[in-house]
């Protein structure tokens, strides 16, 4: 675990110091969209239309944040539009890398080692973590974006034209309950187990640990009435929450020592959490040997004898009982 500075690679983990123990989250730094007609987006430059065959997706099958970005490809039929190159799930002293033995596809754009070399290809002289998701141009030999929440959004709707798949997982009509569904989502548990996991004192986990259960007790209450997080249709909240539930009781409970409860306890969410994964196309996009390796294997500060745990048994393909929510 490292990152770049002026296109140095230092292996260095997480500083807490500074926080009082608590993790605080780097934000993304490349933020271009591809769009339509090349036009620029919401935020960076423009220059990047959607094009069949044009971009290249860099992910881990371990992490949640590009995990949205597998499953809009997959939802939205971009496979044989955008290829995908995934890291090996051990993120070590040089990082992620492309170590095949270990589990990588290896990098079928330039062969490299290490994905900070993705990094200082699209700019030399980079500063700043190395994360995934990695949109890249093939074109133009450079970083789209590194931000899931904007790649999910580009896949959304930039290649309908190109897939004649207009499917919308974010719709006008839903943005104002989609965004206030995600700030819960995000601060609380997409992030909120990081910051249980990655916390260096008692404070900061507590907090963090709070704010995980609260929010999945309000997810749990919306369940209740609701067959989707925004109402009647399925959303990109859902697909956002989705992996982070996924994960919960295989890693975020043991390894991030969020454990109130395992989401197999609530009776609504592991429900959710089966019909989501049931979803045409989904579970191929989950494996949970990236998942607890990653996690288990990586983080040695956390797991020092790097023993990953052969649980826990859950049934994701056990029928669920959604659809008899009186839905709004
Ligand atoms: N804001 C980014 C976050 C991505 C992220 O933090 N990815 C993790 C993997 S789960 C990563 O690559 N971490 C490496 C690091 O922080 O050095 C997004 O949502 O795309």
């Amino acid at each position: 675990m490292g990152l770049l500075v002026d296109g140095q690679w230092h292996d260095k983990w997480y500083d807490t110091s500074s926080s009082g123990g608590k993790f605080q989250r780097e934000s993304a730094k490349l933020r271009n969209w591809v769009t339509v007609d090349g036009a620029a987006g919401p935020t960076g430059q423009g220059g990047f239309k959607a094009e069949s065959g044009r971009y290249h997706l860099y992910v881990s099958l371990a992490c949640p944040w590009a995990h949205r970005t597998l499953i809009f490809r997959k939802l939205k039929g971009l496979e044989k539009h955008i290829d995908v190159s995934v890291v090996s799930p051990d993120m070590l002293s040089n990082g992620w890398t492309f170590n095949v033995d270990a589990g990588s596809t290896g990098d079928s754009l330039f062969n490299s080692d290490f994905m900070h070399q993705i990094y200082t290809r699209h700019k030399k002289d980079y500063s700043g973590r190395v994360t995934v998701p990695v949109l890249w141009c093939k074109q133009t030999n450079q970083i789209v974006s590194n931000e899931s929440s904007e790649i999910i959004r580009m896949f959304n709707s930039a290649f309908n034209e190109i897939t004649s798949n207009h499917d919308d997982y974010h719709p006008a009509e839903l943005h104002a309950k989609i965004d206030s569904v995600n700030d819960l989502v995000y601060d609380n548990i997409n992030n909120g187990v990081y910051r249980a996991g990655f916390a260096t004192t008692q404070g900061a986990y507590e907090e963090a640990y709070n704010g995980v259960f609260m929010a999945l007790d309000s997810i749990e209450k919306i369940l209740e009435n609701n067959r989707y997080l925004a109402g009647k249709r399925i959303t990109e909240a859902d697909w956002r929450l989705f992996t982070t539930l996924i994960r919960f009781d295989a890693v975020y409970h043991g390894h991030f020592k969020c454990n109130r409860q395992r989401l197999e306890d609530f009776p609504n969410i592991s429900n959710y959490v089966r019909e989501l994964y049931q979803w045409p196309g989904v579970a191929e996009t989950v494996n949970f040997y990236h998942i607890k390796r990653h996690y288990y294997y990586s983080h040695d500060m956390i797991n020092p004898t790097r023993v990953v745990p052969a649980g826990p048994a859950i049934d994701f393909n056990a029928q669920h009982n959604r659809g008899r929510q009186s839905s709004n």
